[in-house]
């Protein structure tokens, strides 16, 4: 094992996520203006969203949270149209949706659902190759996209890309879902309850990556959940729905716990307002402490030693030949061995730079440690957080200003006021691509069943209205 005397000891502070963009990956995000808008199911009863208007803008993460039946997803889903509005106008860019072709607006617009929506009959390089192939992109540059977008979600390609969705964990899928939505570079993502399917640890996970992926794609996402804490986590802005999608308060997570607009908002946030703030701060944020590293195989006496001349640290970090954590067993430990082991230890507390210091306090809870490990892109180790540090930026939370210009509207019977009209139009780069005739995107749409006659199309390219 060959680890230089510099990565033996890894000082704290780390720096932005650095996730790479893919190449193709420089279609930023679009804004959207949701102007009056309202469905009406059926003629009798009240509106399932009733005359919307909100302004979403470039390139931030926007969720979408209230209870169950509130139009959540009805409103997210005439974004793509896969429900059409009763009226009202919709604009993402400069171009209003009404006016495109419904088939065409689906595939410049990602679309990610609760367990993936994989094509069972796929393998995952499939899935995700399924609108690059609608839009007859050459094979080259197909395999070339699949290959960086999953080192984009973290899943070895050569591992992975030629199994079947039903030989994949459930965050697994989950990761392909993005891949795919992500597959064209759309410049907006739709995703609704999109981690809802997973246990809460696969969850914290997903979340991590959606906020590394975001920070160097920077797309439009809008973002349906039950889960007010993972709003919170997520959003640049929230939006507090009740029912008829009556907008309650539009905001940003700290201004909204510092200052909810009434007794519904509370209620969401719930008693623990304060530590809830945690939920805001990631643990980059927080002064991370230096570790010893050593490698599988390393003399313990020598580690003993390098422990001791690093001021006497308590505990050493094994990491693989990648700079991966494997243990961190303590001083007394290392003391009982000859050699450092190489086995890895399932319940080590690690969680990652995009985690927030909720995740970190949640971690060591869960692991009964009193620190954390903090790993960055490609799992590698970055630092040490402990259970002080969270406690200290307990007691600094911090008070909040209101936004200067108010921020974008969010409302029911409201005007737009504040809309930074966005010089781009939606689909610029992927338009280039994409056939004009109606035919070529009902053609597409039917190959891809085609290939696999079992498989149903995910909604969201099949198209049409899911009303009943
Ligand atoms: N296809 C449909 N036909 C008729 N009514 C519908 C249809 N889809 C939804 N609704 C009704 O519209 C209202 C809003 O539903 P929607 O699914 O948008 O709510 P939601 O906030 O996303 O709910 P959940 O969190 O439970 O998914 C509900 O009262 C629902 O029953």
């Amino acid at each position: 094992m060959s680890h230089t005397e510099e990565n033996k000891t890894v000082e704290g502070h780390v720096g932005a996520s650095s996730a790479p963009s893919p190449d193709s990956g420089d279609q930023a995000g679009r804004a959207i203006l949701l102007e009056h808008i309202t469905k009406q199911y059926s003629r009798k009863g009240l509106p399932a969203v009733d005359d919307i208007t909100m302004e979403i803008p470039s390139g931030e993460l926007v969720t979408f949270v209230g209870p169950s039946g509130c139009g959540k997803t009805t409103t997210l889903k005439m974004i793509n149209r896969l429900i059409e509005p009763t009226s009202g106008r919709i604009t993402i860019g400069d171009r209003d949706v009404m006016a495109m072709n419904a088939d065409k607006l689906r595939r410049e617009i990602g679309y990610v659902i609760q367990g993936g929506g994989l094509l069972p009959h796929m393998t995952v390089g499939a899935n995700i190759a399924l609108v690059p192939k609608m839009l007859h992109w050459d094979k080259e540059r197909i395999d070339e996209r699949v290959e960086e977008l999953m080192d984009l979600i973290a899943l070895d390609s050569d591992t992975y890309k030629d199994r079947y969705p039903r030989e994949l964990s459930g965050g697994q899928q989950q990761r392909i879902g993005v891949a795919r939505a992500l597959a064209a570079d759309p410049p907006v993502l739709l995703m609704d309850e999109p981690f809802g399917a997973v246990d809460p640890l696969t969850r914290q996970g997903l979340q991590d990556s959606l906020l590394e992926i975001q920070a160097s794609l920077h797309k439009t996402i809008v973002l349906v959940t039950h889960d007010f804490d993972e709003a919170l986590k997520l959003g640049d802005r929230i939006a507090i729905m009740s029912e008829g999608a009556h907008v309650v308060q539009y905001d940003t997570p700290e201004r909204l716990l510092a200052a909810p607009a009434n007794d519904f908002v509370e209620g969401f946030i719930g008693g623990g307002a304060g530590l809830k703030q945690l939920t805001l701060n990631r643990v980059t944020d927080a002064e991370l402490w230096p570790a010893v590293t050593c490698s599988p195989g390393e003399d313990a006496r020598e580690v003993l030693g390098r422990m001791k001349e690093a001021g006497g640290h308590k505990h050493v970090v094994v990491v693989d030949e990648r700079n991966r954590p494997l243990s961190w067993p303590s001083r007394q430990k290392v003391e009982r061995m000859d050699t450092i082991p190489g086995t890895k230890d399932p319940g080590l507390a690690t969680v990652s730079e995009e985690s927030s210091l909720t995740d970190a306090l949640n971690s060591m809870l869960v692991s009964n440690a009193g620190a954390a490990l903090i790993t960055g892109r490609r799992r590698t180790f970055k630092g040490v957080i402990t259970v002080e540090v969270v406690m200290d930026a307990i007691s600094r939370l911090r008070t909040v200003e209101p936004e200067e210009d108010g921020g974008p509207v969010g409302g029911n019977g409201e005007d737009p006021e504040h809309y930074d009209e966005d010089p781009g139009s939606i689909g610029e780069a992927p338009t280039s691509e994409i056939e004009d005739d109606d035919s070529a995107a009902d053609g597409s749409a039917a190959a891809a069943s085609e290939n696999d006659s079992d498989a149903q199309v995910p909604s969201a390219l099949s198209g049409g209205d899911d009303e009943q």
